[in-house]
């Protein structure tokens, strides 16, 4: 990981933020929205904690991320710094900051508990190994196995336990998934190897199994700082506790509006009943926001009001600006493309450095498109998350597969498609369901919707795995020829990578992925009714909350972006009408006159004059499949 940027000097805690940073409670709760300086106060708290003597090895702070705990770690390097406090390097490496699991990893190895074999830490890539090696894969079409798998992991559950739970529910759903988590122990074991979700368990089953063990791991620490305490587990939960047992404090700071991580059993039960759970309870409410314009905080607190299951925040924005939130409703997703390009352009040249902006979106595909246009017109950007888009799975698939079929000699083609059961089965059953004598557009079309078809995985990686199918097939269809398509590949790759060499670029990222952090501008893209909330989601107050998490990232400029077409026709997302139930009229912006009346219409109108309508009957080719796009211009920009 590179180095993050040396921090902004802090600005001094305010009154609400002094309290919660000096509370003396044993077990404290900072339970504020967004922008209102949690990350700050803990970073006040861990000073004010060494200003009373305590020893910075003995304050174990928790973040949710690696990239967290490295900025943590940085702040409060640089604060020592400020007050000419600086700590010797080796004893500021030796901090413990770090995830619960990074913590539990670091204990696991430094201290094993007795009876604990010697392991090493498997990586996704290592866990989906062993799951296709082992024929782990389950009937539900819904879940990934490794995520179901850790599911139980972070509610401490055992192959016993959910074996047991599967009978008494007399569930074969469950009873498949229990028994192959079973065989997924097992293999990992005869391979001396430990997933991210063992690492808590296995900390959790020694604390638990041996007192004396559990004395000493406890002993070494006299607080516990937790950031993001909204997003916890149950495991989690259990690892704070049995490391409280002498006696540590505990200080979390969260916002229950935020939590993202249901799907990975965060549960906002823990936040919500914080003062139950824990010994002599103490609640601190911060209620200014420092991040966002008025405009920014009504918007975003209109649209979180709209869920149930939360404690009610009020917040006062530091910030007077009505600075007008604006809404754009654009044709598709080129043409959704093409317009942040011109934001982040027109920002810049009013001298906003490219670091300050940021495009987040739901689905990872919405961003492929506008990372592809900016990297091509010469802006600065890093890709947060999923990463360069000709490197993601289907995208090469579909490269590769469409370039091998056109040129059976092309080796290159034969390299990005790279090896394993997905593509033998894709090369398996090109000759018989692509018909290779059509032209190159007809050609590469068959090819994504025979990637999206055959290799896909279950559940919303799938629908994220067809669209960036769909998305890469429909750029390659837009080059006259596999020749033109190979040099336009290359072009992009090679500005991918020019744009992500210079430090100061604009961030392209899922919303999961701009968790914590914040930009003078925020475009959220692809802001549609079936990706926001999305489509494949069981949980409308989570997806609610990502849009909050996503709003509530920018200081003065918020756009949310949207096309009448993606695909298929789309409608625009009903959170876009929630927020704006807290604006008055000076505080909205429309793009253009169509962008209002897409966003007020019952039925969507149709594209701009003079762009090509892209025809309902060609839909019916596959469903989220198009015909018939205006080749990529090579010359804008
Ligand atoms: N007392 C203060 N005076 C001025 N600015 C402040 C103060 N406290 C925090 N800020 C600024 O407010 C912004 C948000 O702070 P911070 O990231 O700590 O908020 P947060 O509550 O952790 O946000 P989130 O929940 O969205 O992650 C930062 O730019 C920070 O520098």
């Amino acid at each position: 990981m590179s180095e993050p940027a040396p921090p902004a000097a802090e600005s001094p805690l305010d009154p609400e933020q002094c309290l919660a940073a000096e509370a003396g409670a044993e077990s404290v709760l900072v339970l504020a929205g967004p922008g209102t300086g949690k990350t700050t106060t803990l970073v006040g708290r861990y000073l004010h904690l060494l200003d009373q003597g305590a020893a910075a090895s003995r304050i174990f702070v928790s973040t949710f991320t690696a990239r967290a705990a490295e900025e943590l770690r940085f702040r409060i390097g640089a604060r020592l710094g400020e007050a000419d406090r600086e700590m010797a390097p080796e004893l500021f490496r030796r901090m413990p900051i770090a995830t619960l699991h990074g913590m539990a990893l670091r204990l696991l190895q430094r201290h094993p508990p007795p009876g604990c074999p010697p392991f090493r830490i498997f990586d996704e890539q290592a866990c989906a190994r062993v799951v296709a090696r082992h024929h782990l894969y389950l009937g539900d079409d819904v879940r990934k196995p490794t995520d179901v798998f850790g599911a139980y992991k972070d509610r401490l559950m055992d192959p016993a336990a959910a074996l047991a739970e599967a009978k008494a529910r007399n569930d074969a759903a469950l009873l498949e998934a229990a028994e192959a988590y079973g065989r997924y122990q097992r293999a990992l074991a005869e391979e001396g190897g430990f997933d991210f979700g063992d690492l808590i368990m296995e900390l959790v089953r020694g604390l638990e199994a041996d007192e004396a063990y559990r004395g000493r791991l406890a002993g070494f620490f006299d607080h516990l700082l937790i950031d993001e305490y909204q997003d916890i587990n149950p495991a989690q939960e259990r690892m704070l506790r049995l490391l409280r047992t002498q006696g540590a404090r505990l200080w979390a700071v969260g916002d229950d509006d935020q939590c993202l991580y249901a799907w990975r059993s965060a549960d906002p039960a823990f936040i919500l009943g914080f003062e139950a759970a824990w010994p002599d309870p103490a609640l601190y409410r911060l209620s200014r926001n420092y991040r966002s314009s008025a405009t920014i905080v009504a918007a975003a607190g209109a649209l979180i009001s709209g869920n149930r299951r939360r404690h009610v925040k009020d917040q006062v924005p530091h910030s007077a600006s009505r600075l007008a939130l604006t809404i754009a409703g654009l044709d598709d997703d080129e043409d959704e493309a093409e317009y942040v390009l011109r934001v982040v352009r027109g920002l810049a040249g009013r001298g906003m450095p490219w670091h300050e902006m940021a495009v987040l979106y739901r689905a990872g595909h919405v961003g492929s498109r506008i990372q592809i246009r900016l990297a091509e017109a010469g802006v600065p950007l890093v890709v947060r998350g999923a990463g360069e888009f000709w490197q993601l799975g289907p995208v090469r698939l579909v490269a590769g597969l469409a370039r091998l079929l056109a040129d059976p000699r092309d080796m290159d083609a034969r390299a990005l498609l790279g090896h394993g059961k997905r593509v033998d089965k894709l090369l398996q059953q090109a000759p018989e369901k692509i018909d290779t004598d059509v032209p190159w557009p007809a050609l590469c079309r068959q090819v994504g919707r025979l990637v999206s078809a055959t290799a896909r995985p279950p559940g919303e990686e799938g629908l994220q795995w067809r669209d960036l199918a769909f998305t890469a097939a429909d750029l390659a269809a837009e080059c006259a020829d596999a020749a033109a398509f190979i040099a336009l590949m290359e072009e992009q790759r090679r500005s991918l990578r020019r744009a992500e060499a210079q430090g100061d670029a604009v961030v392209l990222s899922t919303i999961h992925g701009a968790k914590g952090l914040e930009w003078s501008a925020v475009v959220v893209a692809g802001c549609e009714a079936d990706l926001m909330p999305h489509e494949s989601s069981p949980d409308l107050e989570e997806e609610r909350r990502l849009m909050y998490v996503a709003a509530t990232r920018a200081k003065r400029w918020l756009v949310l972006s949207f096309a009448a077409e993606r695909r298929k026709t789309a409608v625009p997302s009903p959170y876009i009408a929630e927020m704006l139930e807290g604006l008055d009229e000076d505080q909205i912006r429309y793009h253009d006159t169509l962008s209002r009346a897409r966003l007020h219409a019952k039925a969507p109108p149709p594209a701009k004059a003079g762009k090509p309508v892209r025809l309902r009957p060609e839909l019916k080719v596959s469903a989220g499949m198009r015909k018939g796009r205006t080749p990529l211009k090579r010359t804008r920009g």
